[in-house]
């Protein structure tokens, strides 16, 4: 076993790592107070590498996550009053041992006898003041709620949902229903590691991947300084254990005590315990227990009574399905970037008859994943980038296996990985990033065995996730914090009823200039309401005078696993008219063309124009929520429609600014909502099984995921357009059984939905003004396999659809 994680510094970084705890001299201190005014740039010493390293994380941690400028000077200057009171109030104590401070003593083999000064790195009061300060910047000083999504982020945390205490049950703060404790068991390296910095990223609520990259940056702030530290106190402290107390301590000297999680203490406190042994570590989760199909049925059944009822329910089967795909996900953990390519065999006839027909699914980068639906027997394999003709690895697909690891390494003991991974780092090869997301990739994959066995389910997230709430009734209350929120699926028909106060648009106002970003400042916000009032009913076919001020919608549960609700009349007739206005182009800007399917890494027309043909053949257009009052309208209804609130969904950087004075380089970090893709189906036309999900980065620390999608149909079944203009079948031709040549074929179809009776899973026709709601992740986090779905070929007529996909916690 190896006893340091990350020693990818040359011999002499790595001497004076080991030497951290016990060796630094007097004139150590004071040559890092020399330095601690130099320029910020991590030098050879430890302890001025640790504290250079601390300071430059504190303060980029700050300004990198708070973009602010300044503060810089009174930070420095409160370090140093810190640094220097550490420095007296160890001065007599250190000698001690008789006094267990929380700061490790000596090693009783020898050096200087004193051990390194826990530094309170930044005082609560401080972040929070940046923190606040950030968020007025952001706001542009006028506008706090343009800044509701930043301190969302901020608040995110990714390990909030993980234990390692066991002292307590997860219960009291049960999010969301049918979640079942998942024990797992990790191995002890690298996992303390990644988990470590995990844990330090949400402490320090630092951006994107922070702690991540500072393992290149700054050496000294990753998991190695205060492993080692704890590394030595083991040594120390052998045979006594290590308290949660010192454990603690050490924390602390990196993060501030507010910001220490108690499950992160006990982390570092079962690695203190289990490090000679080498034993693995335990932790705790929630999983999503998906229940039993009969409590689809049984609108009787809510909550975790599922169980109990499980015994007379055995009887209820799930119809066998027809469609047999799946999810599959590929990953790249060798030191090159490799590409994907799906392998379809001989053709069989034409010019290329006896040729492999292969096609390239996309590039993988070193360390990253990409993912495609797939079906069993379908073979795939990896070569490296620059060579198609090398077969690196080769794999056929069955439903039992779909999260697939390139890994050069595969076949050597873990102690010899651990050697060649060096290696590769020593030559440069891999950077440390690199090697953090390879460990990152191996914990996954260890827990991911948990979760197969625990739910039945492979894992397509990258662990950990927190939890998804469910919905709580009141609108826009429930994602203030904490990830957004689902609507549950107890059983099929189940209806859940919103109060919206964004009315139906039934007529068309007189102008609809597009919004910029200050048409959202509560008082101009406030002005356009009022002035669309008369355009707006709580009737699909009323009018302005309507009195009432919101309006009820009913959400209906049509598959409980995938998770898909439908909305009637979710828009008026003059909405659906208004966005096939933008799509035919008549009004302008929305430019449809040839819609494209993802491939990853890759930048080729060619193969993103074959995908089309094979794969998705409309063409698609798309809309921003800028583009006028009447899309900014649809907007709001779909924000309450998902029980989140509407300044999340905001585009904060216009499109149609982009260039002008008005374009303001705002973060887009705090946004959730992509524009709206408006799709158009010629007869002929379809999109094959596929999910909405793409796999994020290991590097990134908020792992976004496109969490729900509304669907919203134009042209329902029967429905023509002509001249631009759609017309629903008229009840007296379709009593005749004159052929209009409307819209057929087109439903939205789910074809893995569970259900006793429906061997093509669920199907949803068409209908104008119709919404679907779906979720592409489960309440624990995971990606639902179960989400994928399909849009059929049309068979007549024009099918017009919109998707607005909904990013959780943030759009990537
Ligand atoms: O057209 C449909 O019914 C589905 C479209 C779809 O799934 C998509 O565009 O992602
Ligand atoms: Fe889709």
């Amino acid at each position: 076993m190896q006893e340091h994680y990350y020693d990818d510094q040359n011999d002499e970084d790595d001497r004076s790592h080991s030497s951290y705890d016990c060796e630094e001299s007097k004139d150590e201190y004071d040559e890092t107070r020399d330095d601690y005014n130099m320029p910020m740039k991590p030098t050879n010493g430890d302890l001025k590498q640790h504290v250079v390293a601390v300071t430059i994380a504190v303060i980029a941690a700050v300004t990198t996550h708070a973009q602010i400028h300044g503060g810089f000077e009174s930070w420095k200057n409160q370090l140093m009053n810190d640094w220097d009171a550490l420095r007296s109030s160890f001065a007599g104590k250190r000698t001690d041992s008789s006094t267990r401070t929380g700061v490790p003593r000596a090693a009783p083999n020898g050096g200087a006898p004193h051990a390194a000064p826990v530094m309170n790195a930044i005082p609560a009061d401080l972040r929070q003041k940046a923190v606040q300060k950030a968020v007025q910047d952001i706001a542009a000083a006028e506008d706090s709620s343009l800044a509701i999504g930043h301190a969302r982020a901020s608040a995110f945390r990714r390990t909030a949902d993980l234990k390692f205490c066991y002292t307590d049950a997860f219960d009291s703060s049960q999010k969301a229903k049918n979640l079942v404790d998942l024990d797992f068991i990790i191995p002890l390296e690298p996992s303390v590691a990644v988990l470590h910095s995990y844990y330090l990223s949400d402490a320090l609520g630092l951006d994107s991947s922070f702690v991540y990259d500072s393992v290149d940056t700054f050496g000294s702030f990753d998991s190695d300084i205060i492993l080692k530290k704890i590394g030595a106190a083991i040594e120390e402290y052998e045979g006594e254990g290590l308290s949660t107390q010192r454990v603690r301590l050490i924390i602390e000297s990196y993060v501030d005590s507010d910001l220490v999680d108690d499950e992160h203490v006990c982390l570092l406190q079962q690695y203190a315990a289990n490090k000679r042994s080498g034993r693995s570590i335990r932790g705790r989760t929630k999983a999503y227990d998906q229940p039993h199909l009969s409590s689809f049925y049984d609108n009787k059944v809510v909550s975790t009574a599922v169980s109990s009822s499980r015994e007379a329910s055995d009887m209820m089967t799930p119809a066998s399905l027809t469609f047999t795909g799946f999810a599959t996900k590929f990953i790249n953990l060798g030191a090159q970037p490799v590409n994907l390519y799906w392998d379809g065999g001989h053709i069989s006839s034409g010019p290329k008859a006896g040729q492999i027909h292969t096609a390239l699914v996309g590039a993988i980068p070193i360390m990253e994943s990409i993912g495609t639906a797939s079906f069993p027997g379908h073979s795939f394999f990896v070569t490296p980038s620059y060579d198609k003709d090398h077969v690196l690895r080769r794999w056929t697909v069955t439903e039992d296996d779909i999260v697939l690891y390139y890994d050069p390494l595969e076949n050597l003991y873990t102690e010899n990985q651990e050697t060649e991974i060096q290696k590769l780092c020593d030559s440069g090869k891999l950077n440390l990033k690199q090697k953090f997301a390879r460990d990152a990739w191996i914990v996954d994959r260890s827990f991911s065995r948990d979760y197969l066995v625990k739910t039945g389910r492979h894992y397509l997230s990258v662990f950990p996730q927190p939890l998804v709430p469910e919905v709580v009734q009141e609108i826009a209350s429930s994602s203030d914090e904490g990830m957004m929120p689902m609507w549950g699926a107890d059983f099929l028909g189940q209806v859940h009823s919103i109060e919206t106060s964004e009315l139906y648009f039934t007529a068309i106002p007189n102008a609809l200039p597009k919004l910029s970003r200050d048409d959202f400042l509560p008082d101009v916000e406030q002005q356009r309401c009022l002035e669309m009032k008369k355009y707006r009913s709580s009737q699909v076919k009323g009018n302005g005078n309507i009195s009432n001020s919101t309006m009820q919608l009913d959400i209906k549960v049509v598959s409980c696993a995938p998770r898909v609700l439908e909305v009637k009349r979710f828009l008026s007739p003059v909405e659906v008219q208004h966005l096939i206005d933008l799509a035919s182009g008549s009004k302008g800007d929305v430019s449809m063309q040839s819609s494209t399917v993802m491939a990853s890494g890759i930048n080729d027309k060619k193969v993103r124009s074959s995908t089309k043909q094979v794969n998705r053949s409309s063409t698609g257009g798309w809309i921003h929520r800028e583009q006028d009052a009447l899309v900014d309208g649809i907007f709001r209804r779909v924000a309450d429609l998902l029980g989140v609130d509407e300044r999340m969904m905001r585009d904060q950087r216009p499109a149609h600014l982009i260039g002008t004075d008005d374009y303001e380089s705002l973060p887009t970090h705090d946004r959730i909502v992509e524009a709206m893709q408006l799709l158009r189906y010629e007869p002929g036309e379809h999109y094959s099984a596929h999910h909405d999900f793409t796999y994020p980065s290991v590097f990134h620390r908020y792992q976004p995921k496109r969490y729900a999608t509304v669907l919203l149909y134009l042209t329902g079944e029967g429905d023509v357009i002509e001249n631009g203009i759609r017309r629903s079948r008229s009840k007296k031709s379709a009593a005749d059984g004159e052929s209009e040549d409307g819209l057929a074929g087109g439903e939205t179809t789910f074809p893995r939905a569970i259900t006793t009776e429906f061997h093509d899973g669920v199907k949803v026709k068409p209908q104008s003004g119709k919404a679907i709601l779906f979720y592409n992740v489960l309440p624990d986090g995971n990606m639902d396999d179960l989400s994928q779905h399909a849009g059929e070929k049309v068979e007549a007529g024009v099918k017009y659809v919109a998707n607005i996909w909904v990013w959780d916690p943030i759009i990537s």
